[in-house]
């Protein structure tokens, strides 16, 4: 690097040719990426008067080996290999100033099993880069390799069916409302209330933990004592997620134990614990044989700019390796963001064996999971019976239907709002199976049903209104053409 270069001041300290990565090797346009290396998409938006493919190289190299400099310490590694290489470079369609930047780094570079020292380069420093406007993690490829060095998920899919004793159907739940204040014994009539009435699941909230109002030894002994009546009152397996988040790990340890002590069949982590947090949990859930839910609380504070921060399937990716069961994924339709396609994107993540590219559902890469198990994902927020057909149709079978306010705030009560969503679902499963277009025929399927249900017929009535049309923030504005690299 010429010294003289870093005394530029202002607006030009960030021109392209202050800027040395390139010289330093960390663009390769020529490099084929190796099948054990693991690639990452960034969307790199430059500064005014950066040269596009200057800040992909920098972003290669301040998230592998490099500094702002050339050190002599380099020529005593084998810097050829650990250096991070941006070999592709496309702009966005559809958004100028933005560019697809691809970049290998080679397996060495990162610990097995460890989505910590993962993300500590890959999202470390490189995001408050001076000569960058913008940076989003878009896709990572994780090669098979890599992958067999994690855990993957405690149960899986499958397991979980089998342990719930629950087949040929989304299963359903419902979050505790309201979020805070209740006691111990009014919470677990809730719980108690939604099980009975034909949900298979109820869950915590995700800041519920440990407050005044309701100790979380108290919410345990209450919730379990509500699962156990329901479960006898109606012949089925019942679980309530009963949420182990803390201060520290010894307190989630403690109350992950007691939980088991009781008899639950799954716990409850919220993202904002951590990845190594994540991935301990994880490995107490294996030798446990217990189902780990997780909720993605703090997620969209860096996922849901579409210019700055980390793409949902990249977390949902690392989720898989980490080890949970259960992942909040989006509704498509409910009350929080997530357009049809990108959240099928997220979905595929969650439950294929192998993810072929889907540019249309954001997928960027083809991902082999390496047998790793198939994680749930969870539909939350905002949804409610009306709406089955369509959750049906944009999320599968292979999923978790979650209606808080859609059960709790059914106006006959708690229990009547269980068995609307039961009745809905099981109406339009068995229309499926028939083979009839249940999309299309989904609101008179519905109301056929609820002829013969009044909670059911209680429920379309009221939330007859509810949609939450709004433009998403996360499309995917693009499918990446030729490269500025030619
Ligand atoms: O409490 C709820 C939903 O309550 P309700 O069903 O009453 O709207 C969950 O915390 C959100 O689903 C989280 O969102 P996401 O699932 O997208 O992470
Ligand atoms: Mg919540």
């Amino acid at each position: 690097m010429n010294m003289h270069s870093m005394t530029v001041r202002g607006k030009d300290r960030y021109k392209s040719g202050v800027l040395e990565y390139k010289k330093m090797g960390y663009w390769e346009p020529d490099y084929e990426p190796k099948d054990t290396d693991i690639i990452a998409l960034f969307r790199v938006t430059p500064q005014d008067g950066v040269d596009p493919i200057e800040a992909s190289a920098a972003v290669a190299g301040e998230s592998s080996t490099a500094t702002w400099t050339v050190v002599w310490t380099d020529r005593l590694t084998a810097a050829e290999k650990y250096r991070a290489k941006c070999y592709r470079v496309d702009p966005v369609p559809n958004a100028p100033g933005q560019y697809f930047a691809y970049i290998a780094y080679d397996l060495d570079l990162f610990e097995p099993g460890s989505i910590a020292n993962l993300s500590a380069s890959i999202i470390g420093n490189v995001f408050g880069f001076k000569p960058l406007k913008a940076l989003r993690l878009e896709d990572m490829r994780l090669p098979v390799a890599y992958v067999k060095t994690f855990q993957g998920p405690a149960t899986g899919i499958v397991v979980e069916r089998e342990r719930m004793d629950k087949f040929g159907r989304p299963l359903l739940g419902a979050t505790v409302k309201p979020k805070l204040g209740l006691s111990g014994r009014n919470y677990g009539r809730v719980v108690y209330e939604a099980l009975k009435g034909g949900l298979d699941f109820t869950k915590d909230d995700e800041n519920i933990n440990s407050q005044p109002f309701m100790h979380w030894r108290e919410r345990f002994l209450y919730c379990m004592e509500a699962v156990n009546k329901a479960q006898a009152a109606s012949g089925e397996i019942k679980g309530t997620y009963l949420n182990v988040t803390a201060g520290t790990m010894e307190d989630m340890y403690e109350r992950a134990e007691f939980a088991k002590e009781l008899g639950s069949v799954i716990i409850m982590i919220d993202l904002v614990i951590g990845y190594t947090a994540i991935q301990s949990m994880a490995k107490w859930a294996r030798r446990n044989d217990m189902i780990l839910h997780l909720h993605r609380a703090g997620h969209s504070t860096y996922t849901r700019q579409r210019s700055h921060g980390v793409s949902f399937r990249v977390i949902a990716k690392w989720m898989r390796l980490a080890g949970v069961d259960h992942i909040h994924a989006g509704t498509v339709v409910g009350k929080l963001e997530g357009d049809p396609a990108t959240t099928r994107g997220y979905y595929d993540i969650c439950r294929e064996d192998y993810n072929p590219t889907r540019l249309e559902h954001g997928v960027f890469f083809d991902q082999h999971w390496a047998s790793l198990n198939k994680m749930m994902p969870v539909a939350s927020g905002g949804i409610h019976a009306g709406q089955m057909h369509q959750l049906l149709d944009h999320l599968g079978e292979d999923v978790v239907l979650q209606f808080g306010g859609g059960t709790i705030g059914h106006p006959m009560g708690i229990q009547a709002g269980a068995t609307a969503n039961r009745v809905a679902l099981e109406a339009m499963i068995l229309a499926r199976n028939e083979g009839r277009d249940y999309v299309h025929e989904g609101p008179e399927i519905l109301a056929k049903a609820a002829a013969t249900c009044t909670p059911l017929k209680a429920a379309l009535e009221v939330w007859k209104d509810v949609t939450f049309n709004y433009e998403s923030t996360d499309m995917p504005d693009y499918v990446p053409t030729a490269s500025v690299a030619m």
